[in-house]
Protein backbone atom coordinates (compact mmCIF):
# COMPACT_ATOMS: atom_id res chain seq x y z
CA UNK A 1 0.00 0.00 0.00
CA UNK A 2 1.22 3.61 -0.96
CA UNK A 3 1.99 6.02 1.44
CA UNK A 4 -1.08 8.80 2.16
CA UNK A 5 0.44 12.18 3.56
CA UNK A 6 -1.64 14.45 6.19
CA UNK A 7 -0.18 17.99 5.42
CA UNK A 8 -1.16 20.28 8.34
CA UNK A 9 -1.56 23.82 8.81
CA UNK A 10 -0.65 24.45 4.65
CA UNK A 11 -1.61 27.62 3.06
CA UNK A 12 -3.13 26.82 -0.52
CA UNK A 13 -1.74 29.41 -2.71
CA UNK A 14 -1.12 32.12 0.34
CA UNK A 15 -4.74 31.65 1.35
CA UNK A 16 -5.54 30.36 5.10
CA UNK A 17 -4.17 27.83 6.82
CA UNK A 18 -5.63 23.93 5.94
CA UNK A 19 -5.17 20.04 5.91
CA UNK A 20 -4.60 17.85 2.89
CA UNK A 21 -5.09 14.53 2.51
CA UNK A 22 -2.65 13.08 -0.61
CA UNK A 23 -3.68 9.60 -0.27
CA UNK A 24 -4.54 7.28 -3.42
CA UNK A 25 -3.01 9.35 -5.79
CA UNK A 26 -5.58 12.20 -5.48
CA UNK A 27 -6.20 14.89 -2.54
CA UNK A 28 -8.62 14.41 -0.16
CA UNK A 29 -10.34 16.76 2.49
CA UNK A 30 -7.49 16.64 5.63
CA UNK A 31 -10.22 16.35 8.32
CA UNK A 32 -11.18 13.07 6.70
CA UNK A 33 -11.30 10.33 9.13
CA UNK A 34 -9.19 8.11 7.03
CA UNK A 35 -6.09 10.20 7.69
CA UNK A 36 -5.63 7.21 10.14
CA UNK A 37 -2.27 5.90 9.27
CA UNK A 38 -0.84 8.72 6.72
CA UNK A 39 2.52 10.36 7.50
CA UNK A 40 2.20 13.76 8.93
CA UNK A 41 3.79 16.85 7.52
CA UNK A 42 3.84 20.02 9.71
CA UNK A 43 3.33 22.56 6.93
CA UNK A 44 3.21 25.71 8.80
CA UNK A 45 4.73 28.88 6.83
CA UNK A 46 4.24 26.46 3.90
CA UNK A 47 2.91 27.25 0.80
CA UNK A 48 1.07 25.20 -1.01
CA UNK A 49 1.09 24.99 -5.27
CA UNK A 50 0.53 22.75 -7.79
CA UNK A 51 2.72 20.94 -9.20
CA UNK A 52 5.09 23.18 -11.79
CA UNK A 53 4.98 22.24 -15.59
CA UNK A 54 7.71 23.33 -17.61
CA UNK A 55 7.25 23.43 -21.15
CA UNK A 56 10.85 24.19 -22.05
CA UNK A 57 13.43 21.97 -20.77
CA UNK A 58 16.23 20.01 -22.78
CA UNK A 59 16.85 16.74 -20.87
CA UNK A 60 19.89 15.68 -23.18
CA UNK A 61 19.22 12.04 -23.43
CA UNK A 62 19.50 10.44 -26.40
CA UNK A 63 23.20 11.49 -27.05
CA UNK A 64 24.46 13.77 -24.58
CA UNK A 65 24.24 12.16 -21.80
CA UNK A 66 27.45 13.59 -20.32
CA UNK A 67 25.65 16.93 -19.67
CA UNK A 68 21.84 15.62 -18.38
CA UNK A 69 19.87 12.28 -18.87
CA UNK A 70 16.29 11.42 -18.17
CA UNK A 71 16.86 10.58 -15.05
CA UNK A 72 19.18 13.20 -13.85
CA UNK A 73 16.99 16.01 -15.89
CA UNK A 74 13.78 15.14 -13.95
CA UNK A 75 15.38 14.47 -10.62
CA UNK A 76 16.33 18.22 -10.90
CA UNK A 77 12.86 18.94 -12.02
CA UNK A 78 11.67 17.49 -8.92
CA UNK A 79 13.76 19.28 -6.70
CA UNK A 80 12.56 22.56 -8.50
CA UNK A 81 8.76 22.01 -7.68
CA UNK A 82 7.90 20.39 -11.01
CA UNK A 83 5.76 17.16 -11.47
CA UNK A 84 5.83 17.50 -15.44
CA UNK A 85 8.60 18.70 -18.18
CA UNK A 86 8.30 18.71 -21.55
CA UNK A 87 11.62 17.83 -23.14
CA UNK A 88 12.99 19.60 -26.07
CA UNK A 89 13.31 17.79 -29.03
CA UNK A 90 17.07 19.33 -30.09
CA UNK A 91 19.10 15.23 -28.39
CA UNK A 92 20.88 13.04 -30.95
CA UNK A 93 19.31 11.40 -32.65
CA UNK A 94 16.70 14.36 -32.79
CA UNK A 95 13.62 13.98 -31.71
CA UNK A 96 11.61 14.13 -34.71
CA UNK A 97 10.37 10.29 -34.99
CA UNK A 98 7.44 8.82 -33.21
CA UNK A 99 10.35 6.23 -32.06
CA UNK A 100 12.58 9.12 -30.09
CA UNK A 101 9.83 10.69 -28.47
CA UNK A 102 8.34 7.27 -27.19
CA UNK A 103 11.87 6.40 -26.29
CA UNK A 104 11.91 9.54 -24.16
CA UNK A 105 8.16 9.29 -23.06
CA UNK A 106 9.48 5.62 -21.81
CA UNK A 107 12.47 6.77 -19.81
CA UNK A 108 10.90 9.76 -18.29
CA UNK A 109 7.97 6.50 -16.91
CA UNK A 110 10.96 4.71 -15.79
CA UNK A 111 12.61 7.16 -13.87
CA UNK A 112 9.84 8.09 -12.17
CA UNK A 113 10.00 11.70 -10.61
CA UNK A 114 8.17 13.60 -13.14
CA UNK A 115 6.17 13.21 -15.93
CA UNK A 116 7.87 13.74 -19.22
CA UNK A 117 6.14 15.10 -22.44
CA UNK A 118 8.28 15.15 -25.41
CA UNK A 119 8.75 18.24 -27.51
CA UNK A 120 8.67 16.56 -31.18
CA UNK A 121 10.96 18.52 -33.75
CA UNK A 122 9.10 20.59 -36.74
CA UNK A 123 11.94 19.83 -39.01
CA UNK A 124 13.79 16.14 -40.02
CA UNK A 125 16.97 16.52 -37.54
CA UNK A 126 16.31 20.56 -37.09
CA UNK A 127 17.71 21.29 -40.54
CA UNK A 128 14.68 23.23 -41.61
CA UNK A 129 14.33 22.01 -44.87
CA UNK A 130 11.30 19.24 -44.49
CA UNK A 131 8.64 18.66 -42.04
CA UNK A 132 9.31 15.61 -39.68
CA UNK A 133 6.61 13.24 -39.20
CA UNK A 134 4.24 15.40 -36.99
CA UNK A 135 1.17 13.12 -37.32
CA UNK A 136 2.83 9.98 -36.61
CA UNK A 137 4.84 11.83 -33.02
CA UNK A 138 1.34 13.11 -32.45
CA UNK A 139 -0.72 9.59 -32.72
CA UNK A 140 2.78 7.95 -30.82
CA UNK A 141 2.21 6.91 -26.89
CA UNK A 142 4.15 9.58 -26.40
CA UNK A 143 0.56 11.71 -27.58
CA UNK A 144 3.16 14.86 -28.66
CA UNK A 145 1.41 18.41 -29.35
CA UNK A 146 4.04 20.94 -28.60
CA UNK A 147 6.52 20.62 -31.90
CA UNK A 148 9.78 23.11 -31.78
CA UNK A 149 12.95 22.86 -33.66
CA UNK A 150 14.09 25.11 -30.62
CA UNK A 151 17.47 25.82 -30.77
CA UNK A 152 16.95 26.63 -34.03
CA UNK A 153 14.60 28.86 -35.96
CA UNK A 154 12.10 27.38 -38.20
CA UNK A 155 12.84 30.56 -40.18
CA UNK A 156 11.64 29.09 -43.66
CA UNK A 157 8.36 30.84 -43.95
CA UNK A 158 6.87 28.34 -46.46
CA UNK A 159 7.57 25.11 -43.87
CA UNK A 160 6.66 27.47 -40.68
CA UNK A 161 3.12 28.04 -42.35
CA UNK A 162 2.81 24.82 -43.03
CA UNK A 163 3.80 23.10 -39.68
CA UNK A 164 1.20 25.53 -38.29
CA UNK A 165 -1.88 24.23 -40.91
CA UNK A 166 -0.63 20.74 -39.82
CA UNK A 167 -0.82 20.87 -36.43
CA UNK A 168 -4.40 22.09 -36.14
CA UNK A 169 -5.57 18.25 -37.26
CA UNK A 170 -4.39 17.01 -33.52
CA UNK A 171 -4.94 20.49 -31.61
CA UNK A 172 -1.08 21.26 -31.91
CA UNK A 173 1.18 23.98 -30.94
CA UNK A 174 4.46 25.11 -32.95
CA UNK A 175 6.68 26.39 -30.28
CA UNK A 176 9.41 29.10 -32.25
CA UNK A 177 12.78 29.83 -31.33
CA UNK A 178 12.33 32.96 -32.67
CA UNK A 179 16.23 34.22 -34.17
CA UNK A 180 16.27 35.29 -37.60
CA UNK A 181 19.82 33.60 -38.63
CA UNK A 182 21.06 35.94 -40.90
CA UNK A 183 21.02 39.18 -38.83
CA UNK A 184 22.56 36.78 -36.31
CA UNK A 185 25.69 34.97 -37.70
CA UNK A 186 28.16 34.79 -35.18
CA UNK A 187 26.41 36.19 -32.78
CA UNK A 188 27.70 35.81 -29.03
CA UNK A 189 25.43 38.57 -26.48
CA UNK A 190 22.78 41.25 -27.00
CA UNK A 191 23.64 43.80 -29.26
CA UNK A 192 24.40 47.23 -28.14
CA UNK A 193 27.09 49.71 -26.93
CA UNK A 194 28.54 47.13 -24.79
CA UNK A 195 28.71 44.68 -27.15
CA UNK A 196 30.37 46.94 -29.16
CA UNK A 197 33.10 47.81 -26.29
CA UNK A 198 33.50 44.30 -25.10
CA UNK A 199 34.49 43.07 -29.22
CA UNK A 200 31.37 40.88 -29.03
CA UNK A 201 29.14 40.08 -31.87
CA UNK A 202 25.93 41.79 -31.42
CA UNK A 203 22.27 39.68 -31.34
CA UNK A 204 20.40 42.43 -32.28
CA UNK A 205 16.50 42.62 -30.76
CA UNK A 206 14.94 42.74 -34.02
CA UNK A 207 16.12 39.33 -34.97
CA UNK A 208 13.82 37.90 -32.35
CA UNK A 209 11.30 40.59 -33.08
CA UNK A 210 11.13 40.32 -37.18
CA UNK A 211 10.50 36.63 -36.55
CA UNK A 212 7.87 36.63 -34.22
CA UNK A 213 5.66 39.54 -35.73
CA UNK A 214 6.19 37.37 -39.43
CA UNK A 215 4.92 33.98 -37.12
CA UNK A 216 2.13 35.66 -35.58
CA UNK A 217 0.72 36.60 -38.88
CA UNK A 218 0.80 33.45 -40.32
CA UNK A 219 -1.19 31.98 -37.27
CA UNK A 220 -3.64 34.53 -37.95
CA UNK A 221 -3.30 33.47 -42.02
CA UNK A 222 -3.78 29.99 -41.32
CA UNK A 223 -6.01 29.83 -38.07
CA UNK A 224 -3.53 27.85 -35.77
CA UNK A 225 -1.63 28.13 -32.43
CA UNK A 226 2.00 29.91 -32.07
CA UNK A 227 4.13 29.63 -28.90
CA UNK A 228 6.92 32.28 -28.52
CA UNK A 229 9.94 30.56 -26.90
CA UNK A 230 12.03 32.41 -24.51
CA UNK A 231 10.96 36.20 -24.97
CA UNK A 232 13.64 38.64 -24.24
CA UNK A 233 13.12 42.09 -25.87
CA UNK A 234 10.71 44.94 -24.70
CA UNK A 235 10.11 45.25 -28.59
CA UNK A 236 8.45 41.45 -28.23
CA UNK A 237 6.22 41.65 -25.58
CA UNK A 238 5.03 45.22 -27.31
CA UNK A 239 4.07 42.54 -30.41
CA UNK A 240 2.69 39.73 -28.74
CA UNK A 241 0.36 41.90 -26.79
CA UNK A 242 -0.61 43.81 -30.34
CA UNK A 243 -1.01 40.29 -31.48
CA UNK A 244 -2.93 38.82 -28.75
CA UNK A 245 -5.57 41.96 -28.87
CA UNK A 246 -6.58 41.07 -32.60
CA UNK A 247 -6.51 37.30 -32.05
CA UNK A 248 -9.10 37.77 -28.74
CA UNK A 249 -11.41 38.92 -31.47
CA UNK A 250 -11.34 36.09 -33.71
CA UNK A 251 -10.53 33.00 -31.44
CA UNK A 252 -9.39 30.67 -34.93
CA UNK A 253 -5.89 31.28 -33.65
CA UNK A 254 -4.15 32.14 -30.88
CA UNK A 255 -0.26 33.43 -29.69
CA UNK A 256 1.12 32.35 -26.16
CA UNK A 257 4.64 33.36 -24.76
CA UNK A 258 7.30 32.18 -22.20
CA UNK A 259 9.90 33.99 -20.81
CA UNK A 260 12.94 32.41 -18.42
CA UNK A 261 13.78 33.44 -15.22
CA UNK A 262 17.25 34.37 -16.31
CA UNK A 263 15.82 37.02 -18.44
CA UNK A 264 13.74 38.50 -15.39
CA UNK A 265 16.86 39.18 -13.35
CA UNK A 266 20.74 38.97 -15.01
CA UNK A 267 21.29 41.83 -18.17
CA UNK A 268 23.93 42.12 -20.52
CA UNK A 269 26.47 43.70 -18.39
CA UNK A 270 27.19 40.38 -17.01
CA UNK A 271 29.07 39.62 -20.35
CA UNK A 272 31.76 42.04 -19.36
CA UNK A 273 32.66 39.34 -17.22
CA UNK A 274 33.46 37.43 -20.09
CA UNK A 275 32.34 34.40 -18.25
CA UNK A 276 30.69 32.16 -20.36
CA UNK A 277 28.30 31.09 -17.39
CA UNK A 278 26.35 34.46 -18.77
CA UNK A 279 26.25 32.90 -22.17
CA UNK A 280 22.66 32.05 -23.06
CA UNK A 281 20.46 32.19 -25.99
CA UNK A 282 18.46 34.49 -26.89
CA UNK A 283 21.33 36.91 -24.96
CA UNK A 284 20.80 38.64 -21.55
CA UNK A 285 19.25 41.67 -22.13
CA UNK A 286 19.18 45.35 -20.88
CA UNK A 287 17.99 45.94 -17.82
CA UNK A 288 14.68 48.24 -19.85
CA UNK A 289 13.99 45.13 -21.36
CA UNK A 290 13.76 43.09 -17.96
CA UNK A 291 11.61 45.43 -16.72
CA UNK A 292 9.40 44.82 -20.09
CA UNK A 293 9.41 41.44 -19.49
CA UNK A 294 8.15 41.56 -15.61
CA UNK A 295 5.44 43.79 -16.84
CA UNK A 296 4.30 41.45 -19.32
CA UNK A 297 4.29 38.44 -17.43
CA UNK A 298 2.29 40.40 -14.48
CA UNK A 299 -0.17 41.60 -17.01
CA UNK A 300 -0.70 37.82 -18.89
CA UNK A 301 0.84 39.37 -22.05
CA UNK A 302 3.51 36.86 -21.18
CA UNK A 303 1.64 33.71 -20.57
CA UNK A 304 3.83 31.71 -18.59
CA UNK A 305 7.75 30.97 -17.26
CA UNK A 306 9.56 27.99 -18.54
CA UNK A 307 12.74 27.34 -17.45
CA UNK A 308 15.05 26.53 -20.61
CA UNK A 309 17.24 24.43 -18.26
CA UNK A 310 20.22 24.24 -20.92
CA UNK A 311 22.51 21.97 -18.97
CA UNK A 312 26.29 21.60 -20.25
CA UNK A 313 29.03 19.88 -19.46
CA UNK A 314 32.50 22.02 -18.01
CA UNK A 315 34.25 21.18 -21.31
CA UNK A 316 31.66 23.60 -23.19
CA UNK A 317 31.31 25.87 -20.90
CA UNK A 318 34.96 26.14 -19.38
CA UNK A 319 36.38 28.38 -22.11
CA UNK A 320 36.78 31.37 -23.86
CA UNK A 321 33.62 32.95 -24.47
CA UNK A 322 33.02 33.16 -28.42
CA UNK A 323 33.90 29.15 -27.96
CA UNK A 324 31.10 28.75 -25.41
CA UNK A 325 27.73 26.79 -25.76
CA UNK A 326 24.77 28.60 -24.79
CA UNK A 327 22.77 27.63 -22.29
CA UNK A 328 21.90 27.59 -18.37
CA UNK A 329 20.43 25.18 -15.93
CA UNK A 330 17.26 26.64 -14.35
CA UNK A 331 15.01 23.87 -13.09
CA UNK A 332 16.19 24.31 -9.46
CA UNK A 333 15.69 27.59 -9.27
CA UNK A 334 13.23 29.05 -11.58
CA UNK A 335 10.74 29.14 -8.67
CA UNK A 336 13.16 31.54 -6.32
CA UNK A 337 13.76 33.56 -9.25
CA UNK A 338 9.93 34.12 -9.61
CA UNK A 339 9.48 34.37 -5.83
CA UNK A 340 12.44 37.48 -5.96
CA UNK A 341 11.66 39.12 -9.22
CA UNK A 342 8.11 38.73 -9.41
CA UNK A 343 6.02 37.80 -5.67
CA UNK A 344 8.50 39.92 -3.18
CA UNK A 345 8.48 42.93 -5.97
CA UNK A 346 4.18 42.83 -5.65
CA UNK A 347 4.18 41.63 -9.49
CA UNK A 348 2.33 38.83 -8.77
CA UNK A 349 1.00 36.87 -5.57
CA UNK A 350 0.82 33.25 -5.44
CA UNK A 351 -2.06 32.35 -7.28
CA UNK A 352 -0.41 34.46 -10.00
CA UNK A 353 2.31 32.20 -10.03
CA UNK A 354 0.10 29.12 -10.09
CA UNK A 355 -1.34 30.42 -13.29
CA UNK A 356 1.70 31.04 -14.53
CA UNK A 357 3.93 28.16 -13.56
CA UNK A 358 1.66 25.52 -13.66
CA UNK A 359 -2.16 25.60 -14.69
CA UNK A 360 -1.27 27.90 -18.33
CA UNK A 361 1.87 25.42 -19.28
CA UNK A 362 -0.38 22.82 -18.60
CA UNK A 363 -2.97 24.47 -20.84
CA UNK A 364 -0.76 24.97 -23.80
CA UNK A 365 0.90 21.51 -23.92
CA UNK A 366 -2.40 19.73 -23.92
CA UNK A 367 -2.02 18.45 -20.12
CA UNK A 368 -4.60 19.65 -18.10
CA UNK A 369 -6.46 16.78 -17.70
CA UNK A 370 -3.50 15.61 -14.98
CA UNK A 371 -1.41 18.57 -14.34
CA UNK A 372 -2.02 22.27 -13.89
CA UNK A 373 -5.02 21.93 -11.55
CA UNK A 374 -5.93 23.37 -8.56
CA UNK A 375 -4.76 22.30 -5.78
CA UNK A 376 -8.37 21.18 -4.76
CA UNK A 377 -10.21 18.18 -3.03
CA UNK A 378 -10.71 15.29 -5.77
CA UNK A 379 -8.02 16.44 -7.59
CA UNK A 380 -4.64 14.25 -8.87
CA UNK A 381 -2.01 14.74 -5.99
CA UNK A 382 0.72 16.71 -7.88
CA UNK A 383 0.99 19.28 -5.14
CA UNK A 384 4.38 21.23 -4.18
CA UNK A 385 5.11 22.60 -0.77
CA UNK A 386 7.24 25.81 -0.71
CA UNK A 387 8.67 28.06 2.25
CA UNK A 388 9.06 31.50 0.74
CA UNK A 389 10.87 32.59 4.39
CA UNK A 390 13.88 30.68 3.80
CA UNK A 391 16.82 31.42 1.81
CA UNK A 392 20.12 29.72 0.62
CA UNK A 393 22.67 30.48 -0.88
CA UNK A 394 23.29 28.41 -4.50
CA UNK A 395 25.78 25.77 -4.56
CA UNK A 396 26.24 24.11 -7.47
CA UNK A 397 27.76 20.93 -6.32
CA UNK A 398 24.31 20.08 -4.40
CA UNK A 399 23.01 20.10 -7.95
CA UNK A 400 21.21 17.17 -9.12
CA UNK A 401 21.72 18.06 -12.63
CA UNK A 402 25.04 16.36 -14.09
CA UNK A 403 26.00 19.58 -15.47
CA UNK A 404 27.13 22.79 -12.80
CA UNK A 405 26.10 25.95 -15.40
CA UNK A 406 24.01 28.00 -12.99
CA UNK A 407 24.61 31.85 -13.23
CA UNK A 408 23.14 32.11 -9.96
CA UNK A 409 26.28 30.05 -8.17
CA UNK A 410 26.85 31.69 -4.93
CA UNK A 411 23.85 33.67 -5.28
CA UNK A 412 21.60 34.19 -2.18
CA UNK A 413 17.56 33.62 -3.22
CA UNK A 414 14.83 33.32 -1.26
CA UNK A 415 12.53 30.13 -0.61
CA UNK A 416 13.13 25.72 -0.44
CA UNK A 417 11.08 23.75 -1.87
CA UNK A 418 10.30 21.76 0.70
CA UNK A 419 8.52 18.75 -0.93
CA UNK A 420 7.41 17.80 -4.32
CA UNK A 421 4.12 14.91 -4.56
CA UNK A 422 3.73 13.17 -7.91
CA UNK A 423 0.23 11.99 -8.24
CA UNK A 424 0.39 11.54 -4.39
CA UNK A 425 4.34 10.13 -4.23
CA UNK A 426 6.81 12.05 -2.95
CA UNK A 427 9.43 12.66 -5.17
CA UNK A 428 10.96 15.09 -2.98
CA UNK A 429 10.68 15.34 1.24
CA UNK A 430 12.62 18.24 3.04
CA UNK A 431 14.44 19.38 0.47
CA UNK A 432 15.70 15.83 -0.43
CA UNK A 433 15.00 13.87 -3.48
CA UNK A 434 13.57 10.55 -2.43
N1 LIG B 1 18.99 28.36 -24.64
C1 LIG B 1 20.21 28.04 -24.95
O1 LIG B 1 21.11 28.88 -24.85
N2 LIG B 1 20.55 26.80 -25.39
C2 LIG B 1 19.63 25.74 -25.66
C3 LIG B 1 18.94 25.89 -26.97
C4 LIG B 1 17.83 26.91 -26.97
O2 LIG B 1 17.00 26.97 -26.06
O3 LIG B 1 17.71 27.68 -27.93
C5 LIG B 1 20.41 24.43 -25.62
O4 LIG B 1 19.91 23.40 -26.11
O5 LIG B 1 21.52 24.41 -25.04
ZN1 LIG C 1 15.72 28.29 -27.95
ZN1 LIG D 1 15.76 25.76 -25.23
Amino acid sequence: MSTSYLIKNVSVLGGEPTDLLLKDGVIADGADASADGAEVIDATGLIALPGLVDLHTHLREPGREDAETVETGTQAAAKGGYTAVHAMANTEPVADTAGVVEQVWRLGREAGYCDVFPVGAVTVGLQGERLAELGAMADSAARVRVFSDDGKCVSDAVLMRRALEYVKAFDGVVAQHAQEPRLTEGAQMNEGELSGRLGLAGWPAVAEEAIIARDVLLAEHVGSRLHVCHVSTAGSVELIRWAKGKAAKDKTWSVTAEACPHHLLLTDELAATYDPIYKVNPPLRSAADVEALKAGLADGTIDIVATDHAPHPHEDKDCEWAAAAFGMLGLETALSIVQQTMVDTGLLDWAGVAERMSAAPARIGRVSDQHGRPVAVGEPANVVLYDPAATRVVDPAESASLSRNTPYRGMELPGRVVATFLRGTATVLDGKLQ
